[in-house]
C-alpha cells in the first residue's frame, strides 16, 4: 500500500508480512524499554496468522486490504467500562465505511456490516492494572479491495465489491485513526458517564438489525426477538417474541443471518 510515514498522523510501522499486527504490536510494547506512544499503529501488507473473534482466523489476500493494530493507554477507564473503547473504535470505523455507504452498521459488540454481509471484524485485546486498564491494543481488518473470498467466511464483503471501485487504503486508514483520536480525547477530558451516554447513543442508532424480530440463536436454540437495548458494560438485551427479556454477554447468544 507504500504507506507514507511522513504524512502519516501518527508513529507508523508498515510491515510487508507478519503473523497478525496484533500480535507484532505486543512484542513491540513488551520489548521496547520505553513505552510506545499512544495511537502507534502496524499496518501489515499480509498476515500468517491472521486472529478473529473466538479463535477464529482472519483471511486477507495479500496487498488488498486493512490490516492493522494501534496502541491506547487508557488509564483513566475502569475496567468495568471497557466496552467503550469497543464503541469508539466501532464508530470510528462505521462512520469512515459511511461515506460509501448508507447501508454500514455496527453488529453488535463490534462487527462493521454492509447489509447482511460483514467488511470488517475488531479485535481488541485489553491489559487490565487492578479496577483499570493499562493498555488496549485494537486490531482491525476491513476489506478493502478484495474481490474474492474463501468459502469459510460465511459474507463476507468489501469496499470495493460495494462501490465497484478500488480504494486508497492508506487514507482510509489515517481517518479512522483520526476518529477514533477525535472520540478518545473526547472521553479523556470529559465528564465520562456524561460523554458515555453520548457514544452509547451514537452507537445504539449505528446497531445492526436495530428495528423489527430477526431471528437469533442461544445455547436452548433459535428464536425470534427485538433488540432493546445494549447496556453500558456490553450486554446485549433482546425481547423474545412471548415478551420475555433476554440478557446476553459476549458469545453467549448469535445472530441468524
Ligand atoms: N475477511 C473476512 N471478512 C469477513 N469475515 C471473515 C473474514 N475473515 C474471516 N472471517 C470469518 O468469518 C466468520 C464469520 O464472522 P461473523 O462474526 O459474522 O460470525 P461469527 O464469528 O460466528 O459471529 P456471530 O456468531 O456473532 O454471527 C468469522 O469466523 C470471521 O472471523
Ligand atoms: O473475528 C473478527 O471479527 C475480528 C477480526 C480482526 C482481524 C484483525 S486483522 C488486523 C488485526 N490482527 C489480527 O491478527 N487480527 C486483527
Amino acid at each position: 500500500m507504500r504507506p507514507c510515514p511522513d504524512r502519516f498522523p501518527f508513529p507508523l510501522v508498515a510491515l510487508d508480512e507478519t503473523d497478525s499486527t496484533n500480535q507484532y504490536i505486543s512484542r513491540l510494547c513488551n520489548e521496547s524499554q520505553e513505552a510506545i506512544a499512544e495511537f502507534t499503529t502496524v499496518v501489515a501488507e499480509f498476515q500468517t496468522a491472521g486472529k478473529g473473534q473466538r479463535g477464529n482466523t482472519w483471511e486477507a489476500e495479500e496487498g488488498k486490504n486493512l490490516l492493522f493494530s494501534f496502541v491506547l493507554y487508557p488509564t483513566f477507564l475502569e475496567a468495568r467500562r471497557q466496552f467503550i473503547l469497543s464503541q469508539i473504535v466501532s464508530l470510528a470505523i462505521k462512520e469512515e465505511l459511511s461515506r460509501w455507504s448508507d447501508e454500514i452498521t455496527i453488529k453488535w459488540p463490534n462487527d462493521i456490516y454492509w447489509k447482511d454481509r460483514k467488511i470488517c471484524g475488531i479485535l481488541i485485546e485489553n491489559d487490565l492494572a487492578g479496577h483499570n486498564i493499562a493498555r488496549t491494543i485494537s486490531g482491525i481488518g476491513i476489506n478493502i479491495n478484495q474481490e474474492l473470498f474463501r468459502s469459510d467466511a460465511p459474507n463476507p464483503v468489501s469496499l470495493k465489491q460495494i462501490t465497484g471501485k478500488e480504494h486508497d487504503r492508506h487514507t482510509i486508514l489515517a481517518h479512522i485513526l483520526r476518529r477514533v483520536e477525535i472520540y478518545y480525547n473526547s472521553l479523556r477530558m470529559e465528564d465520562p458517564d456524561a460523554y458515555s451516554s453520548e457514544i452509547a447513543a451514537r452507537y445504539a442508532r449505528s446497531l445492526y438489525r436495530r428495528r423489527g424480530l430477526h431471528p437469533y440463536e442461544d445455547a436452548n436454540g433459535k428464536f425470534l426477538a427485538r433488540l432493546l437495548r445494549v447496556e453500558q458494560d456490553g450486554r446485549l438485551i433482546l425481547e423474545d417474541e412471548s415478551g420475555q427479556e433476554r440478557q446476553y454477554l459476549f458469545k453467549e447468544v448469535q445472530y441468524v443471518i
